[in-house]
């Protein structure tokens, strides 16, 4: 027992040694005054916070060093755990040797231990921490140190808690730090959000005032000052109508269980008008009670831009799946179910359903001669103008190509249809102006109705198909209405295109010539070469029926030149012979003129068969010459001063500049045969025919009559002083041989002894 005095030195003591430490140093402190006994060679103190055994310092005599570690005791070996935790159960001493207690095992205390003390320190009887000590000596060693501690073991309850509380102060510091940190970080990203956010944010409480707003609020809407649009209500900033919207719509958030999504229009300052997706959603206290709205805007003017231009792009492309690129119209698949839906109907009236196939004359020919951008424009000239002689209600569609086809519906009587025909054939064939040419064009149509022709798409365009090509073979810009015995005529069109080309190349063409005599003198002055073929099934076909053909396919390049080379090698036969000295004239097709080689063409042939230029006289026909005048010009310049003969064909049948006219280099006009049929009976045709001979003398051309039948037209014809004639009622067009035949037998008659042969 120490004396009064000495006690209170003793406490003086321990409050000097302990005095300014921190909890570390107060538990290394102890640590070291347990290690000063000699018999603990080991010495750690455990220390419950929180319900949680720390081991907060370990001392080893080997080492001489004490070790601050607060870890949980839980983590760490060469610890008695569990009985070090019933030492705080029951808050009683524990001593023993090592080698007397059966649960101690070798991996509890380090290794040279023979005994171990646990010396729990009470706070009002409860265990608040326990110096677990080692010995390498037996547990008597311990029990003395234990017992020399004392004094150690009673301050210690002092310093413990002095050290718990430290502890837990340190933890609520800590605690309190790391939550100011998160204070300060949230309020920092959340000012940094509302600095720099893209997006219109605010929070409002439930009167409308606004509590937060982004930056962005200021820079978009009218709020200059510099709190922007916080401190405001909704009504000093919106107009009066949008202000009470927002205000009723928070209103009802306040009772929303999931966030509101809605767009809405905001004008900016530059007068801009932007889309905003708006999310709104209630902001709530612990108590789950409503006390602020927040609403988050963002700009999704250039999404809808591009959603719009997606939906564009997209109903562009259905439309182009479904129509013509070039001219706009329905395309085939649109036709076909335009057509389906109307037979539908008309199936269900009992009404009638007419389709018109229509096909463009002589398209082939314009799209080589001026070039596929003016093909396409008279295509979309076609188009518009078809349309303009239809209803609303009908459908015109361009099928591929120059084909078009027109569909009507609710028709009563088919005399309306020959009606619609005749306006499309009057339309179509109005002159178009291209590029600065003047285009003609005629179209052929086959029509058939449902459902007498047909009652499916296919059949009813099939027949129409036939008619269209029945039109054709009756010399084009007409209608056909549909019949039964047309197959045949058809395919053979069709079938004809084939053979043709067989025909060039296996020589079933052959030429006629067709003598033109001197009116006054009625001697033989020219011949003009006509092409036939001799079909091996079909026989004599006219080429009335396979020229318009050979120009519409192309072959017209590879056949004319062909009846060129044949007429000159002919004509050359003839002047050796020394029966026929006169010129040999040719067709010129205008597909054939518009050649760029043409010159070096002819000039090859007249090379080849050895015939002089001035032999050959070449015929265009007058809207083939006035189509591309300049062209023309230029051409027949060449032709020209090869000493070629130039004649214009079918003249008074087109339109003829007389600007252009005077500049052609020709030497002949030929009066087109329809002028000469009534010339001496129709006072219009006399005017004419009377007026080309005119027009020839006064150009000092000779001017040609052709189709010359009877002799009152050759009578009238000499009277008003045309130059020659040609025509059955001088002779035929033959062939060489009969023509030989009546070279040798002194030439041909006229006047009455006319001599008419038969063709072959
Ligand atoms: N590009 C080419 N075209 C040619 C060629 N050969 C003929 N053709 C053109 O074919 C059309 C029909 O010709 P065709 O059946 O030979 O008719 C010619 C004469 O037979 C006919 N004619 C002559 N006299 C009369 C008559 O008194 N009455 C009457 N009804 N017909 C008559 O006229 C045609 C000649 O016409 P044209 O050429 O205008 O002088 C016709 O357009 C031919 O041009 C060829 O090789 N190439």
């Amino acid at each position: 027992m120490q004396s009064k005095s000495g006690a209170v030195d003793l406490i003086r003591k321990f409050q000097q040694l302990f005095k300014d430490l921190n909890q570390k140093q107060i538990a290394e402190r102890l640590i070291k005054l347990v290690m000063a006994k000699p018999a603990v060679s080991r010495a750690v103190l455990v220390v419950d916070r929180d319900d949680q055994l720390i081991v907060e310092t370990v001392g080893t005599s080997s080492s001489d060093k004490v070790v601050s570690l607060s870890r949980p005791m839980a983590q760490l070996q060469h610890l008695p755990a569990d009985t070090i935790r019933q030492s705080f159960v029951t808050g009683k001493q524990w001593m023993a040797n090592v080698a007397d207690v059966e649960s101690l095992t070798e991996r509890d205390y380090l290794a040279g231990t023979r005994s171990i003390l646990i010396y729990p320190i009470l706070d009002s009887g409860k265990p608040i921490g326990a110096f677990y000590c080692e010995s390498q000596e037996d547990v008597g060693s311990l029990i003395k140190a234990a017992n020399d501690l004392e004094t150690v073991w009673v301050f210690s309850t002092l310093l413990i808690r002095q050290l718990i509380e430290m502890r837990h102060h340190e933890e609520q510091a800590e605690k309190y730090r790391v939550a100011e940190q998160a204070l300060w970080a949230s309020e920092t990203y959340l000012k940094a959000i509302l600095y720099h956010s893209p997006t219109l944010i605010a929070v409002k409480d439930l009167d409308g005032n606004v509590i937060l707003a982004s930056e962005y609020y200021k820079q978009l809407m009218a709020v200059d000052d510099e709190e922007g649009y916080v401190g405001k209500n909704v009504f000093d900033v919106f107009p009066v109508e949008l202000a009470r919207e927002l205000w009723q719509e928070d209103q009802g958030m306040s009772q929303a269980t999931q966030n509101v999504e809605s767009e809405l229009e905001i004008m900016h300052k530059d007068g801009s008008l932007h889309t905003y997706l708006m999310v709104k959603f209630p902001l709530k206290d612990k108590s789950e009670k409503v006390f602020g709205i927040c609403s988050i805007c963002t700009d999704i003017t250039e999404r809808k831009q591009a959603e719009d231009a997606l939906r564009e792009q997209q109903s562009r492309l259905n439309y182009m799946a479904f129509h013509d690129a070039l001219t706009g119209l329905p395309n085939r698949a649109l036709f076909y179910d335009r057509l389906n839906h109307g037979l539908a109907r008309a199936k269900r009236s009992g009404g009638k359903l007419v389709a018109m196939l229509l096909d463009l004359d002589r398209f082939k020919y314009i799209n080589d001669s001026l070039g596929h951008d003016a093909g396409d424009l008279l295509l979309k000239a076609i188009s518009q103008r078809l349309k303009e002689c239809v209803r609303d209600m009908d459908t015109v569609a361009r099928l591929g190509g120059d084909e078009f086809v027109v569909v009507l519906e609710g028709i009563h009587d088919i005399e309306d249809v020959g009606f619609v025909a005749q306006k499309i054939l009057a339309t179509i064939s109005r002159p178009i102006t291209i590029q600065g040419h003047d285009i003609s064009t005629t179209v052929s149509i086959g029509i058939s109705v449902y459902p007498d022709d047909g009652t499916q798409a296919d059949e009813l365009l099939k027949t129409a198909d036939i008619a269209m090509y029945k039109a054709k073979e009756s010399g084009k810009n007409n209608y056909q209405f549909y019949a039964e015995g047309m197959n045949a005529s058809a395919v053979n069109f069709l079938l004809l295109e084939n053979d043709l080309r067989r025909a060039i190349e296996q020589d079933q063409l052959t030429l006629f010539y067709q003598p033109q005599f001197d009116l006054q003198t009625d001697s033989l002055v020219g011949m003009e070469a006509l092409v036939r073929w001799q079909h091996p099934e079909r026989g004599l076909v006219s080429p009335a029926h396979f020229i318009p053909l050979a120009e519409e396919t192309g072959l017209i390049v590879q056949l004319s030149e062909w009846v060129l080379r044949r007429a000159c090698e002919q004509q050359k036969t003839w002047l050796k012979s020394g029966r026929y000295a006169g010129k040999v004239a040719v067709n010129l097709s205008p597909r054939q003129f518009r050649q760029a080689n043409f010159p070096e063409r002819v000039a090859e042939i007249l090379a080849d068969t050895g015939l002089p230029a001035t032999h050959l006289e070449l015929e265009i026909t007058e809207s083939s010459a006035m189509e591309h005048a300049s062209e023309t010009i230029n051409m027949m310049n060449v032709l020209n001063q090869m000493g070629i003969s130039l004649a214009i064909d079918d003249f008074g049948t087109g339109y003829s500049s007389l600007a252009y006219l005077k500049r052609f280099p020709i030497h002949k006009l030929k009066i087109d045969r329809s002028f000469i049929c009534d010339v001496a009976t129709n006072q219009n045709d006399a005017a004419i025919a009377k007026s080309i001979i005119n027009l020839a003398h006064n150009m000092s051309l000779n001017v040609v009559a052709e189709g010359v039948e009877y002799d009152n037209q050759a009578k009238w014809l000499r009277e008003r002083g045309c130059d020659q004639v040609q025509g059955f009622f001088y002779a035929k067009p033959m062939s060489a041989e009969q023509i030989e035949q009546h070279l040798v037998h002194g030439g041909f008659e006229s006047d009455n002894n006319v001599v008419h042969l038969e063709l072959a």
